[in-house]
């Protein structure tokens, strides 16, 4: 008989219900971790874009920023992609032939559709502005100015961007727009943490940016600007000096020093053995030192230089009116600035000139910078040449007067100490990105920083996905459990079918 029985041992989990349970369960995991792997892999990131040209005083340079495309709803990162120094000097030095202005911009555009994609193009915003060598022509001549415009106008309306206008930025915005790109880039915005004063040294003005900490606004209200940024408030100081620039201040010390309509200068900013002739009607074009010129001088004069700080100090020191403040405190020229508050980022010129000399590390004490200014203005100009054969000859010339002048605009003009010097960082750039008005002009034209900060989700998108992942598959245990009752029991015989 048990030889014609067939005997099989029976698995006691080999019910139909327990095997359609296992079944779905094993399915519905397969789905979710399917739907979780896709929803997280990397996709190709797609890329939006801005073109900022700064049209300055000495010269023209063009930023590409780019944006991931899908993000451009406030929260994607801005970060410059690309820049392009325009050949020759700036659009302010064309008021003669002003075709030439729109011209020199060609290469630079150019590359601009080059490192755009094509499809972008139309929508691709682009912007020019400029600062203070056109401000200095349209007080100058109006007409010139307005001239130049068209021809650059015209110019850049013949890329296959969408031209959004050019138009000279006024000083105030020139500083604001500058300290919140360094407190952009530094992230301290969205944040809301403490934020970092701007320093900016053109060629033909300089502006000084900060939230200050008690600040009357009513004491000066064309001094402060207020923005609500991801939610904050900022209530900034700005100023910017106009003819305070590295290079028409210079043209200012050389007016001071040449008052008289003298032959031969002995200039103790530049240094000992330095002699160039200079041409009286070409110092004195320009607004800031114009009224100045003397009545009876010479054609020409010459330039020598006696390589000394402490004496250039005094003259730049010349170029400074403390005589007079209606306000509470004032920096220079009646100028109201509340007290210094927190870290500076210091840039554009004020970091060539301090990186050129070697000064830019923010541990050297201020008596040791001016210790080693003194220095190297005293040091021959054949030594000078000798050692830095690779330096435009004109900015060689130059760092003992714009590092005495940097110097002393600091401490005595904006009141830095020995203690609050060490707060100023030289930079050029940050993560990537050159500090500079552009990008903040950028991303307040084009709405990138809200007021409010965005609402976002409580988790990211990936620990989302890992917990509805884990808390399906806790619910699926839960269910099995739950059908305990009609387990099969198990038997340790074997069954006899
Ligand atoms: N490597 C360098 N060494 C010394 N000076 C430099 C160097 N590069 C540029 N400069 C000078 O630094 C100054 C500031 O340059 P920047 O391009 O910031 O000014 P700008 O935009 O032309 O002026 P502004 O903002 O006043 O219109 C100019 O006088 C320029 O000639």
């Amino acid at each position: 008989m048990s030889a014609q029985r067939e005997m099989k041992e029976k698995n006691p989990w080999h019910t139909p219900l327990t095997i359609i349970i296992t079944v779905i369960g094993v399915i519905a995991i397969v789905a979710l971790v399917t739907v979780a792997v896709l929803q997280n892999r990397p996709v190709p990131q797609k890329y939006k874009y801005g073109i900022v040209l700064d049209a300055g005083s000495s010269h023209t340079a063009l930023y590409i920023y780019e944006w991931p495309a899908e993000k451009d709803n406030n929260t994607g990162r801005v970060e410059q992609k690309h820049s392009c120094k325009v050949k020759g000097k700036g659009i302010s030095s064309y008021a003669a032939e002003p075709e030439k202005a729109g011209m020199s911009l060609t290469e630079c555009m150019r590359e601009a559709e080059m490192q755009v994609p094509s499809r972008r193009h139309q929508e691709t915003p682009l912007y020019l502005g400029a600062t203070a060598g056109m401000r200095l022509l349209n007080i100058e001549n109006r007409e010139a100015s307005d001239k130049v415009f068209e021809a650059v106008e015209k110019a850049l309306q013949g890329f296959p961007f969408s031209y959004q206008g050019a138009r000279i930025l006024s000083g105030q915005e020139e500083g604001a727009f500058g300290w919140v790109t360094v407190n952009y880039l530094d992230d301290r915005l969205k944040q809301g943490l403490e934020t970092t004063g701007a320093l900016d040294l053109g060629g033909a003005s300089t502006q000084i940016s900060f939230v200050p900490h008690e600040y009357d606004i009513s004491e000066s209200p064309s001094n402060s600007v207020a923005f609500r940024l991801y939610g904050n408030d900022y209530n900034l100081y700005t100023h910017s000096f106009l003819c305070y620039g590295k290079d028409q201040v210079l043209r200012m010390a050389l007016a001071h020093q040449t008052r008289s309509g003298p032959v031969t200068m002995s200039d103790p900013c530049f240094h000992p053995g330095y002699s160039v002739t200079r041409n009286y009607n070409a110092l004195y074009d320009s607004p800031c030192v114009s009224e100045r010129k003397p009545k009876e001088a010479p054609l020409n004069f010459t330039h020598t230089g006696v390589g000394n700080f402490f004496r250039c100090q005094e003259v730049v020191k010349t170029l400074f009116n403390f005589t007079s403040c209606k306000y509470s405190r004032c920096s220079f020229n009646g100028i109201f600035q509340p007290p210094l508050q927190g870290s500076f980022g210091a840039f554009s010129a004020y970091y060539f000139v301090m990186n050129f000399l070697n000064l830019t590390d923010s541990s050297i004490p201020l008596e040791t910078v001016k210790a080693n200014l003194a220095n190297y203005c005293g040091t021959p100009w054949n030594q000078i040449k000798q050692q830095h054969p690779e330096v435009k000859e004109k900015y060689l010339a130059e760092y003992c007067f714009s590092g005495t002048y940097i110097v002393t605009l600091l401490t005595e003009g904006y009141n830095f100490t020995k203690e609050t010097f060490s707060k100023i960082k030289f930079i050029k750039e940050i993560k990537g990105s050159d500090a500079g008005w552009t990008l903040g002009y950028m991303l307040n034209l084009t709405n990138m920083i809200p007021a409010e900060a965005p609402d976002s989700p409580p988790l990211p998108h990936a620990g989302y996905v890992s917990i509805v992942t884990v808390i399906a598959l806790l619910l699926f245990i839960l269910f099995i459990l739950s059908l305990r009752p009609i387990w099969p029991k198990c038997s340790k015989k074997p069954q006899i079918v």
